[in-house]
């Protein structure tokens, strides 16, 4: 296992692909861990190198200090710096898009390219994340976890065997992990900063998607001048778990071209 060490604590990683390589980064959603991305990154090209991690507060991670997406972005750009040591392709999802955004508009040396999963420049409403950090006060994270599956896939993925593996997931995180994420998540606003950046970026959206639904997405893609914007029918939130293949195959022609 891999750690870096941040002012906080720990913050855990995972590289794959051979030395030396251009460096895909991916940051996670909401109550998941890097294992978000184990269906997909066997479908990508195998010339690139693919580091993820656990947030801050999630996963084999530490508490973070703070409750800000500024706080995430800094470990994403330490990783960056320390760990990549380069620009990357930076690919993020929900909220880790919002960390994504975050990072490109303050440091853009840092990224080759983004690609913006499942999320926008601005996810719920402030009402929304505190009725949702009540909930899980009063009842825990396992009290949510039925509900928030319906936000996460689609019906048919739902019926599978293997949902009970990612509910289990979410209801097993950190609490306090995730509450500080939910409140971060109420506070962030990318609209301006989003507007602003110059870069390559492929943006997508799942057509069943109840937590980031595909207008919202299309409004964030509409905002950054020549971005590609993708749907993936019959896709929820999380289409790299729900649709891996279809994922892969938007997710490569924009990674072989900008890893050039
Ligand atoms: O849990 C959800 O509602 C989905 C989600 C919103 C932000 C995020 O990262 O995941």
């Amino acid at each position: 296992m891999q750690v870096l060490t941040r002012p906080y604590g720990a913050l855990h990683y995972r590289i794959d692909g051979p030395e030396g390589a251009p460096i895909v980064l991916f940051a996670n959603s909401l109550g998941t861990d890097l294992r978000l991305w184990d269906a997909l990154i066997p479908l990508l090209p195998s010339g690139l190198r693919y580091l993820r991690y656990d947030k801050q507060g999630h996963g084999l991670s530490d508490l973070g200090a703070g409750d800000r997406i500024e706080d995430h972005a800094a470990d994403a750009i330490a990783l960056i710096e320390t760990v990549a040591g380069g620009p990357v392709i930076f690919v993020g999802l929900s909220i880790g898009g919002l960390i994504a955004q975050a990072v490109a508009s303050r440091r853009p040396d840092l990224l080759r390219a983004l690609v913006l999963s499942n999320t926008a420049a601005r996810l719920g409403t402030a009402e929304s994340w505190q009725q949702r950090i009540d909930a899980i006060r009063a009842g825990g994270l396992a009290s949510i976890a039925a509900g928030i599956m319906d936000r996460w896939f689609g019906p048919a993925f739902r019926a599978t065997p293997e949902l009970a593996l990612w509910r289990n997931m979410l209801a097993r995180s950190p609490a306090e992990g995730y509450v500080a994420a939910c409140t971060a998540l109420s506070q962030a606003d990318q609209t301006q900063a989003t507007a602003a950046l110059r870069l390559p970026a492929l943006v997508i959206a799942g057509d069943s998607d109840g937590a980031s639904p595909a207008d919202v997405v299309r409004a964030t893609a509409a905002l950054i001048p020549g971005a590609d914007f993708r749907i993936i029918p019959g896709a929820g939130h999380l289409p790299c778990i729900e649709q891996p293949a279809a994922y892969a195959a938007i997710l490569t022609p924009f990674l072989e071209r900008h890893s050039q």
